[in-house]
């Protein structure tokens, strides 16, 4: 008689004993307003903020669970990056290890170590650790976090409220809930006598996430998808995030996230890759950032692919840049249009790669517009120059700026160049704003630059700063204005059009069909939510596989059907081979 023995290794046992519903209450984090009444919460996040300004931390790798520093006492043979406060670029926040050769090759060893017991973890065991995640980051941690947010990457309370608190702990949620739903997609059919079944495998190698600076939530996202499916990952941070992403690096910890399953790996961007796609059992890409270090990462992944080097054809998930539109109808509602594209274009400095660069305006209404436009920043215009908030919506203690700091010196640099050009460039017009101002932030005064030309450089180009270019067309002339917009740019993010007019919404909602992934009707160009915006753009800006949806799950892994057949056969013949 056949007899079946146990494995001797525990951790090959599948740990599950029935088929658990997943948490009814997974619903949308609650946004926390930070209002003039919201004493407490100003002061838990006042006593946060102190925290990170009062001394600069010290930020190692997490290898398989070691911390590795840079630090003399500590092991001292790596260098380190320091972590400014863009908002006082004097202050640092961190000095962040950056890994050597060794370290990435040590954290790629981990990914392979690790993966045998997470992939046998049930998947409760896994959807467990993110939903923990989630409490503490909105609990234990939400004032903490928004500090390291709002202090490392410029973001003011409301910001980073919709960033590292609701879109973080929403991905957690609802990807746990995205993957019940999917695990529960299973063969339609089986036959008398068999049972098919179908299982959603990790990948077999490890995957690389590349996270950038503007979402704290995009980070989380980019390295617990692939995860919460049975992957382990290799994280690499962007440079001036790292304060917010080593603390939920941190919280993961603390929520049970076995060692070696993400390891984190802050360093030069170009070696640390450069090691890591080299890597055979390198399995996939899931990378935010923007479109021309895509394509390069895009591009060597192909080469490596066509020379041999890998076992599977890696996953390449990307989103990146936009050069995204809101295009006024005659028809529309002037004030809400006005106040939507001031939104779109200049919350958290116009570093949203949703934001709001390109507008069009019919003729018949840009007087109107504009003044309406102009009026809102003058009026608000205490909170917008940058002499005013030069001392910093943090530093400077004013904690209720609309506008703060860019991220960076470089990105500073580019962006006075841009308004700098737009002073002596014939097509162009400065009609607001135009100062910049780098004595103690990198602070960019949002600016609106009107240009006679619709395929002029400004209105193509990704600037990535508060700078928005508009264009007049005739009234008329509103089928040839979609047909511009359709091909001005190499793009397809977001979009948004403003109308009151049925037939007008309809005919934009056609025509810029393949025009941007994320297309709004009479609302702002930015600001998707988790489970209600599913998130991407096609063309250059990315694969488009969906943030925010189930759909980008499916990415990370690798469908294994199984046959399990009943009855044995008696005979090799069809009955049609008869005699
Ligand atoms: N479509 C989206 O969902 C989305 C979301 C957020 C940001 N973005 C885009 O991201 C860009 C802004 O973010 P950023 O400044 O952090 O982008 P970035 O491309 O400079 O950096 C992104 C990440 O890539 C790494 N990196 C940079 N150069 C690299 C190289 N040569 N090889 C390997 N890795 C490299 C960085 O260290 C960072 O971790 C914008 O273009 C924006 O539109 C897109
Ligand atoms: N998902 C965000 C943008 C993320 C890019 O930076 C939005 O819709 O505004």
């Amino acid at each position: 008689m056949l007899r079946t023995t146990l494995t001797t290794k525990p951790y090959l046992l599948i740990r599950k004993f029935g088929n658990y519903s997943i948490p009814k209450q997974i619903t949308n984090e609650p946004i926390k307003n930070f209002g003039a009444a919201d004493v407490k919460d100003w002061d838990l996040l006042r006593s946060s903020i102190m925290k990170f300004k009062s001394s600069s931390i010290d930020i190692p790798l997490v290898i398989n669970g070691e911390r590795r520093y840079y630090d003399e006492s500590k092991g001292k043979k790596r260098s380190y990056y320091k972590q400014p406060n863009p908002a006082d670029h004097g202050t640092i926040l961190a000095n962040v290890t950056q890994a050597t050769e060794t370290d990435v090759l040590d954290a790629i060893a981990a990914t392979k170590n690790a993966k045998v017991e997470w992939e046998n973890f049930s998947f409760f065991d896994r959807a467990s650790v993110f939903l923990k995640a989630a409490d503490l980051i909105t609990t234990k941690y939400r004032y903490d976090m928004l500090a390291a947010t709002m202090l490392g990457q410029g973001k003011n309370v409301y910001q980073a409220e919709i960033d590292c608190i609701t879109e973080l702990s929403d991905f957690f949620r609802f990807n746990v809930k995205y993957a019940n739903d999917l695990y529960s997609q299973q063969p339609l059919e089986s036959t008398a006598g068999v049972w098919n079944k179908v299982e959603y495998r990790p990948l077999e190698g490890f995957v690389y996430a590349v996270s950038p600076f503007n979402f704290t939530a995009i980070a989380a996202n980019l390295v617990g998808a692939p995860a919460l499916m049975g992957n382990t990952v290799i994280w690499k941070p962007s440079q001036s995030a790292t304060l917010s992403n080593y603390l939920l690096m941190t919280v993961l910890e603390e929520a049970g996230l076995p060692k070696g399953v993400i390891n984190f790996l802050p360093g030069d961007p170009v070696k640390v890759t450069e090691l890591i796609v080299n890597d055979r059992a390198f399995n996939s890409l899931h990378f935010t950032g923007s479109t021309d270090v895509f394509k390069s990462l895009y591009g060597k992944i192909q080469s490596n692919l066509v020379n041999g080097v890998y076992k599977d054809y890696p996953r390449i998930v990307g989103e990146t840049g936009g050069k995204n539109f809101h295009l006024i109808h005659k028809s529309a509602n002037i004030p809400h249009s006005v106040l939507s594209t001031i939104r779109g274009a200049y919350e958290f400095q116009g570093q949203k790669c949703s934001a709001t660069s390109r507008l069009y305006i019919p003729e018949s209404k840009s007087k109107e517009f504009i003044k309406d436009f102009v009026g809102t920043m003058t009026s608000e215009h205490s909170k917008m120059t940058p002499t005013n908030t030069s001392a910093g919506p943090l530093s400077g203690g004013d904690l209720h700026s609309f506008i703060g700091p860019v991220i960076n010196q470089q990105s500073f640099n580019k962006l006075a160049a841009v308004l700098e050009d737009a002073k002596t460039d014939p097509e162009l017009e400065i009609i607001y704003g135009g100062k910049y101002d780098n004595s103690k932030g990198w602070f960019i005064q949002p600016t609106l630059i009107k240009t006679t030309n619709p395929n002029h450089e400004y209105m193509s180009k990704e600037f990535f700063g508060p700078i928005l270019t508009y264009f007049e067309y005739p009234d008329a002339e509103f089928n040839k204005i979609c047909e511009i917009i359709d091909q001005t740019s190499q793009y397809g993010l977001t979009g948004a059009v403003f109308a009151r007019d049925r037939e007008t919404i309809k005919t934009a909602t056609d025509a810029l069909r393949y025009g941007a992934g994320n297309f709004y009707v009479n609302d702002k160009c930015t600001g998707a939510v988790v489970a209600q915006q599913w998130f991407g753009g096609a063309r250059m800006s990315g694969t488009n596989d969906k943030s925010g949806s189930g759909n980008i799950l499916n990415r990370f892994t690798s469908i294994r059907n199984i046959k399990e057949n009943f009855l044995e056969l008696t005979n090799h013949k069809y009955p049609s081979n008869y005699d």
